[in-house]
């Protein structure tokens, strides 16, 4: 699918997305803290819909409710497939399948387009400790697994993704773990810790002793209420959220309401970028306010919110002057190998980026032009192009614009319904 984007101003008030993250954590937490659970604006991105089929294969039995909300009654972690099917995501592979190690069960844990070559490693690495079999095709997809995951002290390299660490806590809080350890070095992405154990927490799961993110210690006691329904609220989306806030920025007046100040989501780190760059913006409870000024470039660490580098990039293309981010390491093993992409379909737009070691650097406020760009598979990329699109000198067509559905799947309507010109083309296949 290609989408065209006009340039154009936007206008008018628009609900942020529900987050993937907080999704697919809360169909995991729903899965292992059995009972019933009711979750409150599920989302219906691809991620999610992969978090909702995973489940249910796991023995879960999920049931849309008249008023939106989504019903999951679990018995624990009992597969009723022989795979699991993660699709494109990564949270899903590397969340889950700690989980379905609980089984004793052998499962094989499939995905497809991108995250067939993103490394799990991992699983080959420290399952084993934990009494798992793992067959994997050289630490890349399919793996096969055979638990039953027993917890034992382990120590985990948090450097590439926090991913794996979300599914071992959870694993564990599951497993009812007893005075044991999960030591982890160099942690990344150190936020989407605090939104598992915040998820875990509200689901009533045993949480860990959090020993300044080096040791999460599990005490003896402490089990959770399985006789209890659990009621949970997914939060609106702070990294498809971004988006909205910088097409604001660069293209407002508009309003986006949904957006918790308070949530743990790493990418709420966006209002202080916004607020580096002198951007025109008002945050109360219940809405952001965001509108045109004058721009400035600034400087910014994206270590631990590297989603955060797509919006960040077209913010940085309106600011006059060198916009310097740091965590550029951190954005090799995504949907595509982000510094890269950003780099080239930017530079179709007329927009320098010179990578460094671990430093970007944006040259801003030259003008930005439109282009043909292509989304290389990637959401984060294509939700990027289409913001900087909107005060760019001319039209910009964005191929494999159907990324979008990986994670905000209303993007371009949302887009729309703040009078944004957006026309899509569908590509169709004749044979
Ligand atoms: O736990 C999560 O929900 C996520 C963690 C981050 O990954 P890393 O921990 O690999 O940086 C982020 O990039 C990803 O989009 C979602
Ligand atoms: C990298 C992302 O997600 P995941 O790792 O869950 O596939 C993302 O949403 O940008």
């Amino acid at each position: 699918m290609k989408v065209t984007i006009q340039p154009g101003d936007l206008t008018g008030i628009i609900q942020s997305p529900a987050s993937k993250s907080s999704m697919q954590r809360a169909c995991a937490a729903a899965l292992v803290a059995k009972g019933i659970s009711e979750i409150i604006n599920p989302g219906h991105s691809n991620d999610d819909k992969a978090a909702r089929d995973i489940v249910s294969r796991l023995g879960a039995r999920l049931e849309d409710q008249p008023d939106g909300s989504l019903q999951i009654t679990s018995e624990g972690v009992k597969p009723v497939a022989p795979f699991i099917d993660c699709g494109e995501s990564g949270l899903s592979i590397r969340m889950f399948t700690p989980i379905v190690a609980l089984s004793k069960e052998e499962v094989t844990i499939k995905g497809s387009g991108s995250l067939v070559t993103r490394p799990m490693d991992f699983f080959d690495e420290i399952l084993p400790h934990l009494g798992v079999k793992v067959k994997s095709n050289q630490g890349k997809l399919p793996l096969v697994i055979q638990g039953p995951l027993k917890p034992a002290d382990v120590t985990v390299d948090g450097s590439l993704s926090s991913q794996f660490l979300t599914g071992l806590l959870l694993a564990y809080a599951a497993a009812d773990a007893s005075d044991v350890a999960i030591k982890v070095t160099n942690l990344k992405s150190r936020p989407y810790i605090d939104l598992t154990l915040d998820v875990m927490k509200r689901f009533g799961l045993k949480t860990p002793e959090n020993r300044n993110y080096e040791e999460f210690y599990f005490k003896a006691g402490n089990v959770y209420d399985e006789t209890k329904m659990q009621r949970y609220t997914v939060e609106g989306d702070w990294s498809g959220g971004a988006f909205l806030l910088v097409a604001g920025a660069i293209a407002g007046p508009i309003t986006v309401r949904g957006l918790d100040i308070a949530s743990t989501q790493a990418d709420k780190a966006i209002v202080q970028a916004l607020m580096s760059a002198n951007a025109g913006i008002a945050i109360d409870a219940k809405e952001i306010k965001l509108h045109p000024a004058d721009l400035n470039a600034f400087e910014f660490d994206a270590t631990d919110c590297p989603d955060l580098f797509p919006p960040l990039v077209a913010l940085a293309s309106y600011c006059k002057g060198e916009t310097k981010i740091k965590g550029v390491s951190r954005l090799a093993h995504k949907e595509s190998d982000r510094g890269l992409t950003l780099q080239d379909e930017f530079g179709k737009m007329g927009v320098e980026i010179h990578l460094e070691g671990d430093l970007m650097r944006v040259i801003g406020g030259k003008g930005v032009k439109g282009a043909e760009v292509s989304s290389r598979h990637d959401h984060r990329i294509a939700m990027a192009c289409a913001v900087a699109a909107l005060k760019a000198v001319g039209e910009t067509t964005i191929e494999h614009a159907e990324a979008v559905n990986k994670s905000y799947p209303d993007f371009y309507s949302d887009l729309k319904q703040l009078g944004g010109v957006v026309s899509l083309n569908h590509q169709f296949n004749f044979s």
